[in-house]
């Protein structure tokens, strides 16, 4: 299969160098640098068994040729999406997968009118490290379900790539697949930015844990999840799992990056706005959020 990686961030650098191994991949960036870099190098990816390498042909996003590819992996962050979507009209008729945390990306693609169109929950840890090189800190896998239009055969193929540090699964329901990842990244990753803590303090310290807990119930009560149970359970394992790592959130305000709470929390708050639900705990979070940003020079 054609694939065209969008972002050569931790993600794009992620997917381009394990879907290298069974299908044709063109990774799209924007900087001269970055293009320079991977030509010159490669792809690097640092997991626990090592150092791996591979060479994929890389272009400038502005280089894109329309029907160059049978499926567009779209790897910006989910505030890089709407500019993306409007500068790349062309990409509109592809089939394209959508792998960004949170919901909110579902409103710009509602937006821009998409033919097929499927979202996935990326359950791997990475980061880049540098223009080529990206740490996958943890394996998990990606699961992939149809927003809009159905080609199965796409699915399949992705779903049929067998290696184990990176598998695929298809899922029916879109929702339910995008709501569990979005209880998981509202409940841990604004508290431990926050909070300058790993993961795992959320569960160690009660009081912490009593706030996580106060969160869920917030959560919930807006996304109105059926099996309550199930949820806060998935939520509270990740957390244990992933006891050792810094959140996404955290990374990105330690960095002076802008963070996604947008897509998270604020598609919460939007969410409770509609249904006129109060969340006056996450509404507090996403603020204290989004001062952290500004004192840290984002928006
Ligand atoms: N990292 C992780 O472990 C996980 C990430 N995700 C999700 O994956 C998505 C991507 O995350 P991640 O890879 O970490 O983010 P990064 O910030 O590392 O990567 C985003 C990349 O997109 C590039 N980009 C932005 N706009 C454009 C554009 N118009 N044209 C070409 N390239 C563009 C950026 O380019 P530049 O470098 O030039 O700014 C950057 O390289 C997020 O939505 C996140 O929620 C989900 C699960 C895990
Ligand atoms: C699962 C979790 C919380 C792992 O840190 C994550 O997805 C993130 O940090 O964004």
């Amino acid at each position: 299969m054609r694939v065209a990686i969008i972002g050569g961030g931790a993600i794009g650098l992620l997917f381009s160098y394990y879907l290298k191994q069974e299908h044709s991949v063109v990774l799209y960036v924007r900087s001269h640098s970055q293009k320079m870099e991977i030509e010159a190098n490669g792809i690097t990816v640092r997991n626990q068994e090592g150092l791996f390498h591979t060479y994929v042909q890389v272009k400038f996003i502005s280089e894109w040729e329309e029907d160059e590819a049978d499926l567009v992996i779209v790897c910006v962050k989910q505030y890089q999406l709407e500019s993306l979507l409007k500068d790349m009209e062309f990409i509109h008729g592809q089939p394209s997968l959508f792998i960004q945390n949170g919901m909110a990306h579902l409103n710009i693609i509602d937006r821009f009118k998409l033919n097929h169109v499927y979202v996935g929950s990326v359950e791997h840890g990475a980061y880049r490290e540098n223009g080529h090189t990206v740490i996958h800190t943890g394996i998990g896998e990606t699961k992939l379900a149809c927003y809009q239009g159905r080609n199965q055969k796409i699915v399949n193929e992705l779903v049929q790539t067998s290696n184990p540090s990176f598998r695929f699964c298809f899922v029916d329901d879109y929702k339910g697949m995008l709501q569990k990842k979005l209880v998981v990244n509202a409940l841990i990753n604004p508290l431990t930015a926050l909070l300058n803590v790993e993961n795992g303090m959320l569960i160690d310290n009660p009081h912490y844990y009593q706030t996580f807990t106060e969160m869920f119930t917030e959560v919930s009560t807006i996304l109105g999840l059926d099996d309550e149970q199930l949820y806060f359970e998935h939520a509270r394992q990740i957390c244990l799992n992933t006891a050792h790592n810094q959140s996404s959130m955290l990374k990105d305000l330690e960095a002076g990056r802008e963070t996604e709470i947008e897509a998270i929390l604020g598609y919460l708050i939007a969410e409770a706005k509609r249904l006129q639900v109060e969340a006056p705990l996450i509404t507090a979070l996403f603020h204290l959020i989004k001062g952290k940003q500004l004192e840290r020079g984002g928006k």
